[in-house]
């Protein structure tokens, strides 16, 4: 809780404001009794008229002014909670994003987002409370006991009972519920997961039939986290009555010893209400202590969890003096490069040294799972090598400035990402101030405009969320434009035209040709018809590179290039 707790400096003033508001309104709540005491006392035993319209005048001066100082407070404890959350939200996206693929891989998707949002919600609630009770609960409490010690010390001697048996209920209830609420909030990350994946991949669910099933498991995760929800309501549930209980019992105490004492002529009938209203007072201000009790470790839970987020640094990070000369030509090296994924026995690539050069074509081709993704991967530093190094340029990625480095380069992932918004946004992601020329003439070499014209809004038809309304090659060129619209040094093409079908591929690829001119071309793909007229394929097996060289040395020197060769051509005669 502490770590975040300077998210509310901006707030100091509020704070102030809203605290002396609460004092106020509690100041105004503890003189009320005594003033009622006062009128029955004074005013309704000797029937003086004047005194109970007077003092009466008064209460209600006070019951306003307490009021307006209550209505205020919330208000100001509601903005500096809200702006709070606000505040945090915005810092823990901020640094979510700076997170390299390792940190995301670690944390998970599902439990960054209860964390940014639940959470922060839950703390936000407590924050609220918080800023009232921690005033209200001890004045009340206070001033109840000495106001009530004042009016009859002797009768204050029930307190000597009652506060203890409140205290400790409070306790015990408080040590069984408060572990369950950290269990909570991980079967709510559990439950996110599971409702995100069922989302996500919808279609797979009902083309495989496996709706039936995938309602069970989110029936498992729900029940799994509505029964520790009931095991922890029920816990709390005995509060309230119990402290309702020990109240009641206090009062009867009050009302039985006080009546003694009235008839003994110790005591005044208006003292005696006066003295059930602080009773009152102070039970109160030990449930409004419970609550926060209760709330507080709830929020502690969640205060640990975003702080866990706010502690995680970046693996990938810019070094000292970072390199951001204005120009870079795009050469790519790898040498002797081995990446090993956190926590893999194994290497995904290991020994990798090649060289591609600016205005060539380097096409990287391989089964599945053969490291290809690794390896491009590597370049804009979504990973950092395990050994060896990447040069750009001849200088090490990681000398380089981050943003610097990936303004240079163009990257299509494997799976085309598109984002809510029209198409013309989609492609301006790339190049915030390009020209709608610019957006048409990208768009004309991935080979996008004919179905973008076929559209009834063209260029300003909505991608839906996901980009579920738009097929699968037709996603990977609009991904693929995005990247053109860069114009970037190194372009990073993985396995970005497997969606397409083979016309458009070669058109694709062609138009690609006077495109990109002296950048660096990163191309991985399965297909070989799609990587034959490279200027150098790679050919990876299992992590580590089986033969570097043109289509026909290759054809010649790499037997598991010919495998491929060989497999794919017989699939196509086979068709
Ligand atoms: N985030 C990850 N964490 C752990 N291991 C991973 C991760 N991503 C990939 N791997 C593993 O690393 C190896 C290489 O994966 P990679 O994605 O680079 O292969 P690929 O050649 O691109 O495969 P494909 O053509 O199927 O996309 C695989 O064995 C894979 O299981």
């Amino acid at each position: 809780m502490k770590k975040i707790l300077p998210f509310l400096k901006p707030f100091r003033i509020a704070i102030a404001i809203s605290l002396v508001l609460t004092l106020l309104q509690t100041i105004s709540e503890v003189y009320l009794p005594r003033l009622m005491s006062n009128i029955i006392d004074h005013g309704v035993v000797n029937g003086d008229i004047d005194y109970i319209w007077s003092i009466g005048g008064v209460m209600l001066l006070v019951a306003a002014g307490g009021m307006i100082c209550s209505i205020f407070a919330s208000f100001f404890s509601a903005k500096i909670a809200t702006g709070f959350g606000r505040g945090l939200r915005d810092k823990v996206f901020k640094h979510v994003v700076s997170f390299s693929q390792d940190e995301f891989d670690k944390l998970g998707t599902a439990s960054l987002i209860t964390r940014t949002t639940n959470d922060i919600n839950q703390v936000q609630q407590v924050l609220i409370l918080t800023l009232r009770v921690m005033v209200m609960a001890p004045i009340m409490a206070i001033g109840g006991i000495f106001m009530a010690l004042t009016t009859d010390a002797k009768l204050s001697l029930v307190f000597l009972i009652s506060v203890p048996i409140l205290a400790l209920t409070i306790f015990l209830i408080a040590r069984k519920g408060i572990p369950l609420f950290k269990v909570i909030q991980k079967k709510l990350d559990n439950l996110n997961r599971v409702l995100r994946e069922k989302l996500i991949g919808v279609r797979v669910i009902r083309s495989f039939n496996r709706v039936k099933y995938e309602e069970n498991r989110f029936n498992d995760a729900n029940l799994d986290l509505t029964s520790t929800a009931i095991k922890v309501n029920k816990i709390m549930a005995f509060m309230m009555p119990l402290m309702m209980l020990i109240i009641n019992f206090s009062t009867i105490a009050i009302v039985w010893f006080g009546s003694i004492r009235i008839s003994n002529g110790d005591m005044q009938v208006g003292d005696l209400m006066a003295f059930i209203q602080y009773a009152m007072q102070i039970m109160f201000a030990f449930m409004m202590a419970s609550m926060m009790f209760v709330l507080f470790p709830r929020a502690q839970v969640s205060a640990t969890r975003i702080n866990e987020i706010l502690d995680t640094t970046s693996s990938i990070k810019n070094s000292n003096n970072p390199k951001s000369t204005s120009s870079i030509k795009g050469s790519i090296e790898f040498q002797n490069v081995t990446f090993h994924y956190p926590g893999a026995e194994i290497p995904a690539i290991a020994n990798i040294s090649f060289r591609a050069n600016p205005g060539e074509v380097t096409a990287i081709i391989g089964g599945t799972g053969a490291g290809k993704s690794t390896l491009v991967n590597l370049i804009p530093r979504f990973y950092d090598v395990t050994e060896g190094t990447v040069l750009v340029d001849g200088i090490d990625v990681r000398k380089w400035n981050l943003d610097y480095l990936r303004e240079k380069i163009g990257f299509v992932p494997q799976k085309a990402v598109l984002f809510t918004g029209t198409i013309t946004e989609n492609i301006k992601y790339g190049k915030q101030d390009a020209s709608d020329t610019e957006v048409e003439r990208a768009l004309e070499i991935a080979q996008a405009s004919s179905f973008i014209r076929e559209m009834k809004d063209g260029l300003q038809t909505q991608i839906s969320q996901g980009g579920t309304n738009v097929s699968g090659g037709q996603k990977q060129r609009l991904s693929i434009a995005r990247a053109l619209i860069k114009k970037p040094e190194i372009y990073i093409f993985d396995d970005s035209f497997s969606a397409l079908d083979f016309k458009t591929d070669a058109k694709l690829r062609a138009a690609l040709k006077n495109e990109i001119n002296n950048a660096t071309v990163l191309m991985i793909a399965q297909r070989v018809s799609t990587v034959m007229d490279a200027d150098q394929i790679i050919v990876l097996d299992e992590g580590k590179i089986a033969g570097i060289g043109t289509h026909q040395e290759l054809l010649q020197s790499s037997s598991v290039y010919h495998e491929i060769v060989y497999s794919q051509l017989s699939e196509e005669e086979l068709a």
